[in-house]
């Protein structure tokens, strides 16, 4: 089984968490934090910086890694693991991108039907500030037919 690294950055500002729609490839459509593959020779890290400066147009400070997501599709031997990131220091104004266009949403009222099914299971630990730990095996790009999901002390 291969193993993709991405990174996944989420910027809050008070009650608000910026969301970007996808404007094409994987997730299309749909509202996200911002993040993408980590390139070798980069830490996880880095790439969560130079994800949400390139999709979002912002410069983020002082990165909390707050979430380890691992997914599996029925039939696809590539497992994702998504490196969850958060921070409320940021610097620059979100601009949309060729992959993003950001908006910020108020956390009582987030969009989850144009979101992956997964995140409405661990947006709560997100936003009550909890470090998570999470498998999902989904069938196709809507339908989870397992999954576990941990508060953790430690990533
Ligand atoms: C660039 N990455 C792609 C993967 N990603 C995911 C994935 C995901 N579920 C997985 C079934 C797909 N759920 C969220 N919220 N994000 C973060 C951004």
């Amino acid at each position: 089984v291969a193993k993709k690294v991405l990174s996944l950055v989420f910027v809050r500002d008070a009650s608000r968490i910026l969301l970007g729609l996808k404007k094409r490839g994987f997730g299309q459509g749909w509202w996200n934090g911002f993040g993408g593959k980590v390139e070798p020779g980069e830490t996880i890290h880095e790439g969560a910086l130079r994800e949400l400066k390139e999709e979002a147009g912002v410069t983020g400070h002082e990165l909390q890694e707050v979430g380890l997501l691992k997914f599996e599709f029925v039939g696809d031997p590539v497992l994702l693991e998504v490196h969850v990131f958060s921070t409320t220091k940021y610097t620059g104004q979100p601009s949309e991108s060729e992959e993003m266009k950001p908006r910020w949403f108020d956390v009582d009222d987030l969009p989850f039907s144009q979101m992956w099914a997964d995140d409405s299971l661990w947006f709560p630990l997100l936003l009550k500030g909890s470090k998570f730990s999470g498998y999902f095996l989904f069938k196709g790009h809507h339908e989870i037919l397992k999954y576990t999901l941990d508060e953790v002390e430690r990533l």
